[in-house]
């Protein structure tokens, strides 16, 4: 595998404060990251999500999985969701990836976004199950797409691109004080799956 070609600093801080965003780009081959975007798309038990919108559930376009070392439930939107055990592919890229980041990760959400029409809204990922001030790393595969920072008091911005097979990892204080999104765009017409590896607390 060859990592950290080209001029990509996997140290530098995107963030100008408040928070630790680092971008390591691809950390798998071409070819490796295909056979792992193949693989997401055949494995995955991939189902449509819900959203409550003005007190109406609707249901996305997008599709999401959610995997872990237990069956964690959440609920959200009046709906409850239990984590589903590895498959194998998860556990080799969760493996690989706390190996990079030197972290340790317990879940994992997946996004499926079937064109660049789709995509996500501001948030952070701090629900109350979450580990506070936890790494949350996030694997990309398929379509190049946008991704965006928002400080919630200043609005300032900070804007990168994830590419087919590239790692980020959002850390430290980086949920409290930044929104993210995947913004949508009429420019990419092919699919995108996104992982987001976390950590869970069972209370
Ligand atoms: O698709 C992405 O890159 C981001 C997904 C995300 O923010 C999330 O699942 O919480
Ligand atoms: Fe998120």
């Amino acid at each position: 595998m060859d990592l950290f070609t080209g001029q990509i600093d996997p140290k530098k801080n995107w963030l100008p404060k408040d928070g630790v965003v680092h971008y390591y780009g691809p950390i798998l081959n071409h070819a490796e990251a295909n056979r792992y975007f193949q693989q997401l798309l055949e494995t995955i038990a991939w189902k449509r999500d819900v959203a409550l919108i003005y007190g109406k559930r609707i249901e996305t376009k997008r599709k999401v999985a959610w995997y872990g070392d237990q069956a964690f439930e959440y609920t959200y939107s009046n709906h409850t969701k239990k984590a589903l055990p590895w498959t194998p592919e998860l556990l080799k890229l969760k493996q690989l990836i706390e190996k990079l980041t030197k972290e340790t990760y317990n879940s994992c959400l997946l996004n499926l976004y079937h064109s660049g029409e789709e995509g996500m809204a501001w948030h952070s990922d701090a629900e109350k199950d979450l580990k506070k001030h936890g790494a949350i790393a996030s694997l990309s595969f398929g379509a190049e797409r946008k991704f965006a920072f928002k400080h919630k008091e200043s609005k300032e911005k900070v804007g990168l691109t994830l590419d087919h097979g590239s790692l980020l990892v959002m850390k430290g204080s980086t949920q409290s004080h930044w929104l993210h999104r995947l913004p949508p765009t009429k420019l990419v017409k092919t699919p995108r799956i996104n992982l987001t590896f976390r950590t869970i607390i069972s209370i």
